[in-house]
């Protein structure tokens, strides 16, 4: 089965699908031993994480395919990548379908911004028209090589232009062909029924932290007709804060004996990479004449 398809089953079955950003390789691997049954790959995850620079379109296609093929290498749970405005126009978006389902992945979303994106929960954001945007669509649904990879349109406007604005839009997406709608930013629950009601196709919300949208509960979300609940950055931000606090006890202390209680020890380490296989593994290829 294809990871587009175990995507759109997972959809179809989990009320609501709970997606875990995992900013690499290692973190989805624990996301998957906690039960998480979808990864995502952040495109603000990319930029911070892996470049150090903020999430304002200064990365590029093959920066996030190579972040993504290397979490799909490791992991076989289906992967959705976020492609920000599907980087240039309708001949480059094509090839980033291709690259993003080459790369294994099974679900992109690609957003309503214009070219020079920001963060979905800052301020001064701007959208193309809404016949731009379904060309985007367009042009990645023709591109797909499997009919199952998931097209996941993305709309800013609700910051922008408004509701009625955001959920007309929604509704034209889905008609111009997305299989799914991101929901950005909303600001309350009922913003989520009427995006529903207007498109018809399974909805994701987006439980940034620190951003426009309350944390809200996944029943309250399902209530409203959210299908895809997102958790982007989450581990992220948890285990930066983690990091900062070694590092100051390093300095501070002049040792970390304050801090080992927090961290993952070896043992886990090597559980979560099944590192003593690969050792028996070896052992066993060059076995050691005694
Ligand atoms: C989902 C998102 O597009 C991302 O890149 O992870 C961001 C998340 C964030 O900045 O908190 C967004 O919502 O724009
Ligand atoms: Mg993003």
């Amino acid at each position: 089965m294809s990871q587009g398809r175990k995507f759109r089953e997972l959809v179809a079955s989990e009320h609501p699908l709970q997606i875990a950003g995992t900013i690499n390789a290692y973190m989805a691997l624990m996301a998957k031993a906690a039960g998480f049954k979808a990864l995502y790959l952040s495109g603000g995850g990319v930029a911070n994480a892996s470049f150090g620079l903020p999430d304002l379109a200064i990365t590029t296609l093959n920066d996030v395919a190579q972040d993504a093929e290397r979490i799909t290498g490791a992991v076989d749970l289906p992967l959705l990548v976020d492609i920000d405005v599907g980087w240039g126009g309708a001949f480059n978006i094509g090839r980033t379908i291709k690259t993003m389902e080459r790369a294994g992945v099974a679900a992109v979303h690609m957003e309503d911004q214009v070219a020079q994106k920001r963060c979905g929960h800052r301020p001064n954001k701007e959208v193309v028209s809404t016949s731009e945007m379904q060309d985007r669509i367009k042009a990645a649904v023709d591109a797909r090589q499997d009919s199952n990879f998931v097209i996941m349109a993305r709309t800013d406007a609700l910051a922008v232009e408004g509701l009625d604005a955001a959920v007309e839009r929604a509704a034209a997406y889905a008609e111009a062909g997305a299989d799914m709608i991101f929901a950005e930013a909303m600001t309350n629950l009922n913003h989520y029924d009427r995006i529903k009601a207007a498109c018809g196709v399974p909805v994701l919300a987006n439980m940034t932290e620190f951003g426009q949208t309350e944390l809200y509960h996944k029943a309250q979300l399902a209530e409203h007709g959210v299908d895809m609940v997102l958790y982007p950055l989450s581990a992220f931000r948890a285990a930066n804060a983690a990091a900062v606090k070694v590092f100051e006890a390093i300095l501070r202390d002049g040792h970390q004996n304050a801090v080992v209680d927090t961290m993952q020890t070896r043992s886990e380490l090597y559980d979560y990479l099944n590192y003593h296989q690969y050792e028996q593994k070896l052992d066993a290829l060059f076995a050691k004449d005694k």
